[in-house]
Formats: structure tokens, sequence, C-alpha cells
């Protein structure tokens, strides 16, 4: 007879639960769209975690429908077992705080430092005091690397850096959670990978759980651990990344599929190809010995 502890016997609560919300929006000719359609999804502590579908499936909507700036028609959003459709507007502002957000095209204050924009979450709280907000605003520049820009104006820096300034914003009032709109869209495939490492690196050190909506397959293949496949509003396929495939449902699914594979070969390969060489360092070594 085995025996489980307690907490073997409790699976851990999702730290976001989406339960069957549903949105729709009334178009000019006065019909109604069906972004989101009755969509239910679990997001654990500690995942980061990909949206990915056509254009027009609802990634960005189901994304701001986590932090409300969308609000559901029907349906609930549990956040830390919070349910943010109950909230009064206060309650939900507080929440925010727990709920950072970065978006496509930076969303900086034009006319603000650097400074200015990385403190403004935490001015508008008013809970801080100056030296506070001083010292939180450069510890958070520091940790995407832009220290030295605290004194610059957005349009002074390249859009990995706005985007940069943007990730310090949205970590000042140390959430739990931070959800990426099409971050690495508007960057060069350099500047993306550099950002996607400060992305993994905020997950790894700091903990804080990455939802990520993004139409690019490399994106979720080096960051995402989960991803969830949306078309029209409806979640179609969910999976782990890294688990080995039975046989996924969608052609997005098979696309992530084959490279991860591809990846997986690639590290083989360079494995074998370092082992292969191991001997014949050894023996060139040993020649250039004889001949001292
Ligand atoms: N405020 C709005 N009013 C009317 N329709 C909207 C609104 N916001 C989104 N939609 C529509 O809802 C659908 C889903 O939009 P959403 O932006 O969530 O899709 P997406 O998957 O993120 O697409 P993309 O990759 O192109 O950004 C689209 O057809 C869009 O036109």
């Amino acid at each position: 007879m085995t025996f489980s502890s307690p907490a073997e016997a409790q699976p851990r609560p999702p730290l976001i639960r989406l339960e069957s919300v549903q949105k729709s929006f009334t178009l000019p000719d006065g019909a109604v769209f069906d972004a989101v359609r009755s969509l239910s999804l679990d997001i654990h502590e500690g995942d980061v975690f990909g949206l990915i579908g056509k254009s027009g499936a609802g990634k960005s909507t189901l994304l701001r429908l986590i932090n409300l700036l969308e609000r559901p028609d029907s349906g609930k959003v549990l956040v830390g077992g919070r349910d943010l459709t109950t909230l009064s507007r206060r309650e939900l502002r507080d929440t925010r705080q727990n709920i950072g957000m970065i978006f496509q095209q930076f969303n900086l204050i034009q006319n603000a430092t650097v400074f200015d924009n990385v403190a403004f979450p935490l001015k508008i709280h008013g809970r801080h005091s100056r030296a506070e907000i001083e010292a939180r605003v450069r510890e958070c520049l520091e940790l995407v690397g832009l220290g030295e820009k605290i004194h610059s104006y957005p349009a002074q820096l390249s859009g990995g850096q706005k985007q940069r300034v943007a990730i310090a914003r949205a970590l000042a009032p140390r959430p739990q959670v931070l959800l990426c709109d099409e971050p690495t869209s508007a960057l060069d495939s350099e500047t993306t990978r550099a950002l996607l490492e400060t992305l993994r690196d905020i997950n790894l050190k700091l903990g804080v759980t990455i939802v990520i909506v993004t139409h690019e397959l490399s994106v979720v293949e080096v960051l995402c651990r989960q991803v969830a496949i949306l078309e029209q509003g409806r979640l179609v396929e969910q999976f782990e990344v890294d688990s080995p495939a039975a046989e996924r449902a969608t052609a997005l699914g098979r696309e992530i599929d084959a490279l991860v594979r591809r990846r997986e070969r690639d590290a083989r390969e360079a494995l074998a190809a370092q082992a292969l060489s191991f001997p014949q360092r050894q023996q060139a070594g040993t020649q250039e010995l004889a001949h001292a």
C-alpha cells in the first residue's frame, strides 16, 4: 500500500484560471462578433505560457481578459484564487499591481524620462516614499541592463531599449504575472533574441509567471514551456512544448514540434561533434608536445 503526502494529494491550484470566458464585440454595422468563445484555461505559477494562433484568432483579447483590460461578457477570471470580475474598481486597481503588461509598441510616455516612465506605476499607487521609488526604479533598470539610460527620453532609445524600459516599468510593482502582447514583433531578430533571454531570466530568477502572445513560433520554441493554440476564439490545442509529441492536433502544433525536434537534433549533433573532435584535439596536443 502506498501513502501520498497531503501535498501530493492536493494538486497545486493554478495562478490564473479562466472559466468559460466569453467576449463579443459589436461591430459598426451592428453585427456581433465573438472574439473569445466559452474558453477555459489554467496557467500555473512560474510558467512561461504562449498563446498562438492566426491573426484574428482572439489571442490579444484573451490576454487582455486576464487583467480585465477587456471585461468578459460571461465567465470567471481568477488570479491567485480571486475572481477579478467581482472586484470593485479600487480592488481591481490594487490587484492589477500584481499583473504587469508589455505591448508590441512599448506604450511609453514620450515626454517623460526613463526614470519617470518606470516610476509611474509606483507613483500612482501613492504607497511608496520617494527614496523607495528611486531605489526600485534603479533596481529594475539594472535588471534589464539600462541603468545608464535613467535620464534619457524614449525618443533617444532603440526599439529594444524601449521594450526594456517597458519591462522595467511592468516589473516595478513586483508583479507575480507579466502579460506580453507581441513584445518582439517590432524588433529585429538579434534584438529579439536578447529580449527573450531577459524575459527568461525574469521568469527563472524572479519566478514571474509569463503569458505571451506571439505569432513567431521561434519565440514559443525558445521561451515557452506551455502553449495554447487558438482558432476563431476557441482553445483548440494545449501542450507542454518540450514533451515528446504523440500526435499534435493542429498544423501549428506540428510546426512547433518540428522546431523542437530540430533544436534537439542540432544539440545532439553539436555534442557528437565535440566528442569526436576531443581525441583529435588530444592527438594534436600530444604531437605539439613531441615537437616542443
Ligand atoms: N474593440 C474591438 N471592437 C471590435 N472588434 C474587435 C475589438 N477588439 C478585437 N476585435 C476583433 O476581435 C477579433 C480578435 O482580435 P484579437 O486582436 O484578439 O486577435 P489576435 O489573435 O490577437 O489577432 P492579431 O494576431 O492580428 O493581433 C478580431 O477579428 C478583431 O478585429
